[in-house]
């Protein structure tokens, strides 16, 4: 512990089995020790402090020695966080650009387990906010468990009592699945554990994100503090919404999937504002219920709406055991529809019949123009894994866990979806360069937010070296020239390549790319590559393995 170095908090919680461990910081000798918390307490002294009053407590949701045992035959990135929370000042080895001044922050499921309950898949994990705030070439990173409603219920009844992606409340006895079946309708017993992404509102504020829209949770992006609920004041209803809305400092931009009348309704909110107005809607072509919409892009003047055959399934919502397939159900036979939106109007430009897809990202879309500058096309790239659902399967914690080094991941690719807006009724599918460029890996991209909806060369993403069963690469693909540049260390998970651009820039790759390796040994740390050269520039090592995250922002300084 003494190794560690902390930063100005005063409270931190370092390392558990089933024990937290509560350090003390003070930058000067304090007047009574903060003793009465703990069921033990030392003084010791750190590099960095005067004095460090170390506490030990109970911390019931955090793995039990025997579960940890388990846990350590496993990768960290699929072993849920050791500790509530954590934050300190990491030693870097390289060096960190000084223009690069900010937070970067980063959501995922870090805890899978209540007590001994094990939840079965990746996205069932309670919220874990990761920080690395970034500031004269030194970083200050932490964590920190994101207090929703779900987190908070099971810590305190040390059971689940909401209903996460896969996992479901244990029922006794009829009427109490009756009750659970109205709560399922009238969204109560739905989670609010907001552990997809996390966004920056155009006023500032830091939200996490899930599919439920009551999973909207507003953070502190420096302390990570749980601030509350962000409420969306309006009567467009509906209970689940995409877990990547388009958000800029002008507008945040989503779509509310209506699962009575098949469709997708267009909304938009202000910045400041917690209400969001309609667009448009979407009225489905095909299928019982809409496809599973967790992300969609934009173009400068456009909503562009895919309709995947991967549908909602309102039988399987219905289930308490998992099905293949989770809340969703492949329907090949009502085909894949892509739907492009007038931002301005509300009108549907183009709705067309593309290949059958299956992609949780869209990377990015824009509108391509003839010689007089009149748009003839919306082209609109996305993660897709080649119409197969199987990647759902994949994403199971015991595959995650048990299949490393197996060579199980399934293709992916970059689609690239062509609409035409002269009214044809098709759209074309095509991978926008050879998947062996990335090892037929692809998914957890990033671009240049500069370029958002605009014509652009670069994408940065998780791709494969082979034998795996997850992305293991982090790759720089240039779609100009269809050649993708490689990062890979043996045995490691990196997360989302996370692209910040240096402030004056002019080229679009000028800039850094963040992401965080969870380590074949159990550690972790975080790691700066060159955005142009791809090349590794600074890593610094957490003092505590990290598990997998999923998506991030950037909070510049100010
Ligand atoms: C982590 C991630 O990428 C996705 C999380 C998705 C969640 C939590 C989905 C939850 C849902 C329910 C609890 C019931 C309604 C359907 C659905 C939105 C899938
Ligand atoms: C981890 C993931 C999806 C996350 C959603 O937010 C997909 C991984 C796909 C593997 O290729
Ligand atoms: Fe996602």
């Amino acid at each position: 512990m003494a190794s560690l170095a902390f930063s100005a908090t005063t409270k931190s919680y370092v390392s558990s089995s089933n024990y937290r461990i509560v350090l003390y910081k003070y930058d000067a000798k304090p007047e009574r020790l903060p003793f009465k918390e703990g069921i033990f307490a030392r003084k010791c002294n750190t590099r960095d402090s005067i004095v460090t009053n170390v506490a030990i407590q109970p911390s019931p949701l955090f793995p039990s020695p025997e579960k940890q045992d388990f846990a350590e035959r496993n990768h960290v990135a699929w072993t849920s966080v050791r500790q509530e929370r954590w934050e300190g000042e990491l030693d870097v080895q390289g060096m960190i650009p000084l223009w690069l001044s900010g937070t970067y922050l980063r959501n995922g499921p870090g805890l899978w387990n209540i007590e001994d309950y094990n939840f079965r898949h990746l996205f069932d994990g309670y919220a874990t906010l990761v920080k690395l705030h970034f500031e004269n070439g030194r970083l200050i990173a932490g964590h920190r468990q994101i207090e929703s409603d779900a987190y908070k219920a099971a810590r305190k009844n040390r059971r689940l009592c909401y209903r996460e992606f896969s996992e479901v409340p244990k029922t006794h006895n009829f009427l109490a699945y009756i009750g659970e079946l109205a709560n399922l309708f009238s969204g109560a017993s739905l989670t609010d554990n907001a552990n997809t992404g996390v966004v920056k509102l155009g006023d500032g504020s830091v939200v996490c994100l899930t599919e439920t829209q009551k999973g909207s949770i507003i953070v502190d992006p420096n302390t990570l503090d749980t601030l509350g609920k962000f409420e969306y004041k309006d009567s467009l209803g509906g209970l689940i919404h995409s877990a990547h809305p388009i958000v800029t400092d002008e507008e945040f931009l989503t779509l509310l999937p209506d699962l009575i009348n098949p469709g997708y309704l267009v909304v938009r909110m202000e910045p400041g504002t917690n209400e969001r107005k309609l667009i448009g809607r979407v009225d489905c072509r095909g299928g019982p219920a809409p496809g599973w919409v967790h992300s969609f892009p934009v173009t400068e003047h456009y909503v562009v709406v895919p309709e995947m055959p991967l549908r909602y399934c309102a039988q399987n919502l219905l289930k308490a055991e998992p099905t293949p397939l989770y809340k969703f159900e492949w329907h090949p036979d009502s085909k894949g529809f892509v739907h492009v939106m007038c931002k301005a109007s509300g009108k549907i430009v183009a709705s067309v019949e593309v290949p059958l897809f299956v992609t949780f990202h869209f990377i990015n879309a824009y509108e391509e123009k003839d010689e007089e500058g009149r748009v003839t096309a919306v082209i609109a790239d996305c993660c897709e894994h080649n119409a197969d659902t199987t990647i759902l399967e994949k994403l199971r914690l015991q595959n995650l866990r048990s299949l490393m080094g197996v060579d199980v991941l399934p293709d992916a690719r970059v689609g690239r979806f062509r609409i035409p807006l002269d009214g044809s009724p098709y759209g074309k599918l095509e991978a926008a360069l050879d998947p062996d460029e990335h090892g037929r890996g692809m998914d957890m991209c990033s671009i240049n937010p500069a370029y958002l909806g605009k014509k652009y060369r670069y994408a940065y993403a998780c791709g494969a070296q082979r034998p795996c069963n997850f992305p293991n690469t982090l790759t720089k693909i240039d779609l100009f020239e269809k050649k993708a540049k490689n990062w890979y260390e043996e045995g490691a998970v990196p997360s989302e390549p996370f692209f910040v651009a240096r402030p004056g820039a002019t080229e679009e790759d000028d800039g850094v790319v963040i992401s965080m390796i969870s380590e074949k040994n159990g550690d972790g740390y975080a790691l700066v590559l060159d955005g142009s050269t791809f090349e590794e520039i600074a890593r610094a090592k957490f003092p505590y393995g990290l598990p997998y995250g999923l998506h991030g922002c950037w909070v510049p300084k100010n």
